[in-house]
């Protein structure tokens, strides 16, 4: 197999481009924008009325999404109103969250908020049940490490699906497609580690199936180096791959599997899909979240929406600004669901 790693020179190219589409980040351009990217505020008529009668299936990714972009990664909590959003929403509709992140680290940051109480709880909670968040599902490693719901035919069709009883007792279907990885993954985040060690304010985060090498509070100067370090590492692992999401290098797997694999599987174990009565609705900000926007446009499945406050190429159909009007919609869709059962 090939490396899919890019050269340096495009990692710089990459990281350059993120300065310039901020600097584009015009309120005239992105009006211009919303006109092929609706706000899905104020399109929310236009998707109730397409919901009608159909059965909604929510996907949310977690960072940038969820939670706001900070500086500290291990700081992204959901404010409370917004875990209050999505456990309102996850009552109505089944709800997944996707992330890059580990599985582990998405379902705790779900759980707990933010400050001193939080890092207590955050702790407490590996220990402790989902308090209350039960009817959510998580994919973590950008996918590749789900749990979902029992289903035979998904065992059936994933055969690397094993049947497992998460912390509070219920039995599960675990997938993780990439498992046989972990070791390589291991030692590539030691690696990673160990080289950018000296360049300040570059963190590598283990993901458990991917890696991410963290370079938004790195001097601008030294973000080549910090590309540079990656590719050099990368080089001896022709079977992992080099992704770039917002100020982060991520190191995955080279196999056939993404976020829009997994929001697939997912409907699947819900018993959601091949069914024209399912709209399923995936709200995302970031480059590997396109793959999913993808997977329901292409099928004309259901909708993609990007959170994003600048304008980009998307596959998704609607747009919401930042994470404060993804938790407006998640709380509309609420009020719709009660109303329209009333
Ligand atoms: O799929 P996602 O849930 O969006 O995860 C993608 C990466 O998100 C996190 O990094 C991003 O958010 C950080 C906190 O706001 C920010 O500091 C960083 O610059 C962003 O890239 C997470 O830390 C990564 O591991 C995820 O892969």
């Amino acid at each position: 197999m090939k490396s899919s790693s890019p050269p340096p020179k495009s990692i710089v190219k990459d990281v350059n481009n993120e300065i310039a589409s901020s600097d584009a980040d015009a309120a005239a351009a992105y009006f211009t924008w919303m006109v092929k990217y609706p706000s899905a505020l104020s399109s929310f008529e236009q998707i109730t009325n397409y919901a009608a009668g159909k059965r909604i299936a929510l996907f949310l990714d977690y960072d940038g999404t969820l939670s706001p972009i900070v500086d500290n990664p291990d700081c992204a909590f959901m404010s409370g109103a917004m875990r209050t959003a999505v456990q309102k929403v996850a009552k109505y509709f089944p709800t997944a969250i996707i992330s890059g992140r580990s599985r582990d680290k998405t379902m705790t940051n779900i759980a707990v908020g933010c400050g001193f109480l939080s890092f207590f709880l955050h702790y407490l909670f590996r220990y402790m049940s989902l308090s209350g968040l039960t009817e959510l599902y998580y994919a973590g490693s950008h996918g590749m490490d789900i749990i979902g719901p029992v289903r035979q035919s998904i065992s059936d069709n994933h055969p690397g699906c094993l049947r497992s009883t998460e912390k509070q007792g219920n039995e599960v279907n675990l997938f993780q497609p990439a498992h046989e990885f972990l070791p390589m993954i291991d030692e590539v985040f030691g690696s990673l580690v160990e080289t950018t060690k000296d360049i300040r304010g570059t963190k590598v985060e283990n993901n458990k199936f991917c890696v991410s090498v963290h370079y938004r509070n790195v001097d601008e100067k030294s973000w080549k180096m910090v590309g540079q370090c990656v590719h050099d590492v990368l080089k001896d692992y022709p079977h992992l791959r080099l992704t770039h999401g917002r100020k982060v290098l991520e190191v995955r797997p080279v196999i056939n599997w993404d976020k829009g694999k997994a929001v697939t599987f997912l409907l699947e174990s819900l018993g959601l899909s091949d069914s024209e009565d399912v709209l399923p609705i995936y709200v995302g900000d970031d480059r590997t979240d396109e793959d999913a926007f993808k997977v329901l446009r292409e099928g004309n499945r259901g909708y993609g929406i990007l959170v994003s406050s600048a304008p980009k190429e998307s596959n998704a159909i609607y747009s919401l600004r930042d994470p404060s009007e993804v938790m407006k919609f998640l709380k509309s869709l609420v009020i719709w669901k009660k109303s329209s059962t009333l």
